[in-house]
């Protein structure tokens, strides 16, 4: 079975990524590719590593291109996709990159995004609890982001098993990638090179939501989430440091066999022996998390590390993912978990 997919968003960062795993899927035959501003374009200008769709050029992104095929990847900036998405028959399954329907609380979109919530789809992270059964056959799918992969997939089985406080700490570092490529002052070379900085301190960034809401499913009761970014010189990963106050009595072997047993399974979850530490460079174009977690007995918290590529697991690797489970495709099909090195 070939399937036809289209990718909304081609010229971008996320548009890229998805084209690079789908040039490798076995089951797919990639038909419209749409942008913006550059409507007309060919893809190569914009992203040369792709050279067997370099002489492809770019359509308006519209309805009418998307709709003769059997799934469409949306990797457009937030808002533009319910507007889409409501134009195409729900028989086609529209796989969205960005934020607009991961929030399941209203409340949450407005004071994060602002306007109009506009809706809730069946949120494509299949390690959390439940949700793999909710993306099987999903016609609409909301790809989580990239640092809500990384926090939700490090501390999600301390929370499950009661292991930790419901209080979370996550500092997370992310290459520049994770901005998209549109122009922005703090993403010149000259500010970025040879420096971190933070950003969105003290509850603002818009991911905290997102975070909030996996963590509380998890655990099976409010969580909260005090979540700092950072920005470091490197085009692609982030590596989450996610603590939690550890409840009394856990033990560092308890907390080993929780985790050995939340993702013995998992095909994308790679839980490094004890005493290695994820490091992002191993998952660059890899759909792998790199995951390792101990106790500090001493402060008394349970600290977990994930390492992601932003674009691969924490963005094209997530949808193409889901995109395998709701058509009923290996999971795994077009993804890998081998990195490059050095
Ligand atoms: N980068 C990352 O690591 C991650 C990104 N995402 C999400 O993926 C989505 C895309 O992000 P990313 O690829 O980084 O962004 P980019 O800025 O790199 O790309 C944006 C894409 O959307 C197109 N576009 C811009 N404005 C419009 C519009 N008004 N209508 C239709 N298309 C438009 C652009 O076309 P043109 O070039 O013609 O202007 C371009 O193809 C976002 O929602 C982002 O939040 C999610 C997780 C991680
Ligand atoms: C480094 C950097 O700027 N990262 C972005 C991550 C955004 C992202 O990729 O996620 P969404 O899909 O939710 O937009 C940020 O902090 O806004």
């Amino acid at each position: 079975m070939t399937l036809r997919v289209a990718v909304a968003g081609a010229s971008g960062y996320a548009g890229g990524e998805l084209l690079r795993l789908l040039l490798g899927h076995p089951d797919v035959e990639i038909g419209a590719l749409t942008a913006n501003s550059n409507a007309g374009s060919t893809l190569g200008e914009h992203h040369p590593h792709l050279v067997p769709l370099a002489e492809r050029v770019l359509s308006e992104t519209s309805a009418a291109v998307l709709v003769d095929h059997d799934a469409v990847f949306l990797a457009l900036p937030h808002g533009h996709s319910a507007e889409i998405a409501a134009q195409l028959p729900s028989s086609i399954v529209v796989i969205d990159c960005g934020a607009d329907h991961r929030l399941v609380n209203p409340a949450a979109w407005e004071r994060f995004y602002g306007g109009a919530h506009p809706g809730t789809w069946p949120y494509g992270m299949p390690e959390l609890p439940g949700a793999r059964d909710n993306l099987r056959g999903a016609r609409r799918i909301a790809v989580p982001g990239c640092y809500p992969t990384a926090a939700s997939l490090a501390l999600a089985p301390a929370l499950a098993a009661a292991l930790v406080e419901p209080a979370v700490t996550v500092v997370a570092v992310s290459g520049t990638s994770g901005a998209g490529k549109s122009l922005k002052t703090n993403l010149l070379a000259s500010e970025v090179l040879g420096s971190a900085s933070a950003y969105g301190v003290g509850g603002t960034h818009r991911h905290t939501p997102e975070m909030v809401q996996n963590l509380s499913a998890a655990a099976g009761k409010p969580v909260t989430v005090s979540f700092t970014p950072v920005l470091v010189p490197m085009s692609r990963g982030i590596l989450a440091t996610v603590t939690a106050p550890a409840m009394p009595g856990v033990s560092a072997s308890l907390v080993r066999q929780i985790y050995d047993n939340a993702y013995a399974a998992e095909p994308f979850i790679h839980l490094l022996p004890a005493g290695q530490w994820p490091v992002t460079k191993a998952t660059l174009g890899s759909n792998a998390l790199h995951l390792q977690v101990a106790l500090d007995p001493d402060a008394g918290v349970l600290i977990a590390v994930a390492a992601l590529d932003n674009l691969t697991k924490g963005t094209a690797g997530a949808a193409v993912q889901s995109f395998n489970l709701a058509l009923g495709l290996s999971e795994t099909a077009g993804l890998t978990t081998v990195g490059i090195a050095p």
